[in-house]
């Protein structure tokens, strides 16, 4: 079978991603999913997506993490599957699809794409750590010196913790620099290991440095892969609406492979 995809990046968070609007991907095979991610024996991603027609949207997000299984929401892989869109000439200025976790409007302003995320309603403390679902489930904690800061190993222990199963959770770590700015690095549950950025992660890390620590919306976001802006609208306590993820997703290469 020959599988045509296309590569994207959203600061630096890379998807394959897949035009299966004729739905011919098999997508219960878990093991072909983790081999097109495989940066050795594959294509390389932490995730591969696929576009599929649905008769009530633009179009269908259906998101798999880089180890094969169905994932939950992905934030820059949306802001990247927003921009495969607008290329395949499926919208122009704005858009609507179906994600996992409901329904997205997003639309492109030059380099940056405005992904509009899901509502949050629940900020909960869980064994003495910052818990919160902004599509994808997320601890927040701030520490000092993010830069030389273990994030695999703390990471990995949290996400495999009690507290969190069974389903575990993503782990961000984050660090106040000056102006309304915070370094956040994330440990991503599904690729087990830290990834340049994850748009869930740092909208989750928004909403909580300004709850926390007073910071204003539009929050700025430094990123190992690159910068992201989060704006959004307090409704009461631990309640969120119009959360915009806000920031570049780019194409890399386009190619074919035989599996
Ligand atoms: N990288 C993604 C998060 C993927 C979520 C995934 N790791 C999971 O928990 O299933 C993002 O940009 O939001």
């Amino acid at each position: 079978m020959t599988i045509n995809f296309v590569k994207y990046q959203g600061t630096g968070n890379d998807f394959v991603l897949i035009d299966d609007r004729t739905e011919t991907f098999p997508a219960s095979d878990q093991a072909l999913v983790e081999k097109l991610c495989h940066r050795r024996f594959g294509i390389g991603a932490d995730g591969l997506i696929l576009l599929r027609n649905h008769p009530d949207y633009d179009f269908q997000m259906v998101y798999f993490n880089a180890d094969g299984a169905e994932g939950s929401m992905c934030g820059n892989g949306g802001r990247c599957i927003v921009r495969f869109a607008h290329d395949l000439g499926i919208f122009q200025e704005e858009t609507r699809f179906l994600a996992v976790d409901g329904e997205h409007t997003a639309r492109v302003e030059g380099e940056d794409i405005f992904l509009k995320m899901s509502n949050v309603t629940s900020v909960d403390e869980r064994n003495s750590l910052t818990f919160l679902n902004t599509g994808s489930p997320h601890v927040v904690q701030f520490v000092d010196d993010l830069e030389s800061y273990d994030v695999v190993g703390e990471g990995r222990s949290i996400r495999y913790s009690a507290t969190f199963q069974p389903g575990g959770t993503n782990v961000n770590f984050s660090q106040v620099l000056t102006n309304n700015t915070v370094f956040v690095r994330t440990y991503e549950r599904g690729v087990e290991d830290e990834t340049y950025s994850c748009g869930t992660g740092v909208t989750a890390v928004a909403l909580v440095a300004h709850q926390q620590l007073s910071l204003q919306s539009p929050v700025q976001i430094r990123t190992i892969g690159g910068n992201l802006r989060i704006a959004f609208n307090v409704t009461g306590e631990n309640q969120f609406d119009a959360i915009y993820l806000i920031g570049p997703a780019k194409r890399v290469f386009a190619g074919m492979i035989t599996v």
